[in-house]
């Protein structure tokens, strides 16, 4: 609890405007666990700990939706719903509407208005985010066609993809993330039962990541591979980083101001063949050490490659193939976006083998400097690829944040 009375939640709610979620210690009001106090319990479990990520509060309005700066949260919904028969620009316009309503109420850690479901009763909003998107199916369903973003042209096809078309695209998007998984279920269930009527769910996927405080200092997230992912990811202090993810004032549509662009892929891991792998012939098709995601011309994380080195029988130290070589920005002729995926396990199959992979996300102004070259030449010769399949895909236009009083999409819908 705050000395001076006033809540970990409000404190976050006025530093939170930056769109980011802050951890730290002290509890809030409301909050269950912050009144047992701090330290340790007679079962050792640390109280502090779990007052401190419950907490945390991420702003619902702003200039940009939250969700995409927001660091990755440990558990993730994904889904895509379809306006039901005889339901167009009105009913889409209602229903966006009710969904602010809701993310903003959940994301502050209130229950939803009327008969809430009290599964995240008890929990405060946990980092919880809920973004919104359009497909671009959305746009002639309600009217709306000469509104559509060219960047929402279909994605081209890949050699590799094996693409389940009733687990692809949608007319509407929403990420749901949050460090507590109730609280995220919560949310998700919510925005299911705000569309009653008008939109149906399409499909659905689950994913995870790490929790904070599960290591003893903030680390880049780990795959279900064991790789260190993220590293080199464009990061809000770049000084180009808003030009890469975000669709500028004076950009085309003017509703998308603001906004971003998101490219969602269900990418399965055969990790029966990656885990026969040794470590070293992992770590060449990565071009980064798995103990610690430095690259193997040596150093720390954050040490730049070197991408002429060779070694003492003349080959290039990494490889011409390796993924984290051929992804890169200056192989791609600037393409960059900011990845933001979550892991997924959805059990066994008959084989036995694993069906989990990565909920691959990422964010970008424009998905054709973006997403797509670097995906093209992935396809051609990226050595990771052996070890994946491409199974679903999506692409959505995420539009700016709403300002308080208006909803999410509102200029589209309105304008
Ligand atoms: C089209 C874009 C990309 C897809 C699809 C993709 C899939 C994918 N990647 C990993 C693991 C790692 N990727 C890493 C780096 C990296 N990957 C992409 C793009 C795609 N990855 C980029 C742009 C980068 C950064 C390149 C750079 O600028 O250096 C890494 C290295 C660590 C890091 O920087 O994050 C790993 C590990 C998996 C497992 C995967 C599909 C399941
Ligand atoms: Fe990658």
């Amino acid at each position: 609890m705050a000395d001076n009375g006033i809540s970990r939640r409000r404190l976050l709610g006025t530093a939170g405007a930056t769109g980011l979620a802050l951890g730290a210690g002290g509890g809030a009001v409301g909050y269950a666990a912050a009144s047992s106090g701090s330290g340790s319990s007679s079962d050792g479990v640390s109280k502090a700990a779990l007052a401190s990520l419950g907490t945390d509060e991420v702003m619902f309005h702003g200039k940009h939706q939250a969700g995409i700066t927001t660091p990755t949260q440990a558990s993730g919904h994904l889904a895509a719903f379809d306006l039901t028969a005889g339901a167009g620009r009105k009913e889409a316009a209602a229903l966006l509407r009710r969904w602010s309503a809701t993310a903003a109420r959940l994301m502050a850690g209130e229950p939803v208005a009327g008969d809430d479901t009290s599964v995240a009763r008890d929990a405060g909003p946990s980092s919880l985010t809920v973004t919104f998107g359009f497909g671009a199916s959305f746009f002639a369903r309600t009217g709306l066609a000469k509104q559509r973003p060219d960047a929402l042209d279909p994605l081209p096809d890949f050699s590799s993809d094996r693409l389940d078309k009733a687990r692809s695209n949608g007319d509407l998007w929403v990420q749901i993330g949050a460090n507590d998984s109730l609280v995220a279920f919560h949310a998700l269930r919510a925005i299911q039962r705000d569309a009653a009527g008008a939109a149906r769910v399409r499909w659905q996927m689950n994913g995870f990541n790490r929790s904070p405080g599960a290591t003893a200092h903030p680390m880049t997230t780990r795959n279900l591979m064991g790789q260190v992912d993220g590293t080199n990811n464009p990061k809000p202090s770049d000084k180009d980083f808003d030009e890469r993810v975000f669709v500028p004032a004076d950009g085309d549509p003017a509703w998308m101001a603001g906004g971003s662009y998101v490219v969602v892929r269900r990418i399965r891991m055969l990790l029966d063949s990656w885990e026969k792998l040794g470590r070293k012939d992992q770590e060449a098709v990565i071009g980064r050490h798995k103990s610690d995601g430095s690259p193997l011309t040596g150093g720390t994380e954050t040490t730049e490659p070197d991408l002429e080195k060779t070694g003492a029988d003349g080959t290039l130290v990494i490889p011409v193939n390796a993924h984290a070589r051929i992804s890169r920005p200056d192989q791609n002729g600037g393409a960059a976006m900011l990845r933001r995926p979550f892991s997924y396990h959805d059990g066994f199959d008959g084989k036995g083998a694993p069906d989990a992979g990565l909920l691959f996300v990422c964010w970008q102004a424009d998905p054709v400097r973006g997403f797509v070259p670097v995906q093209r030449k992935l396809d051609r010769g990226d050595a990771l690829s052996e070890f994946l399949r491409h199974e679903s895909s999506g692409l959505f236009a995420v539009p700016g944040g709403a300002a308080k009083g208006e909803y999410v999409g509102q200029r589209l819908l309105e304008g």
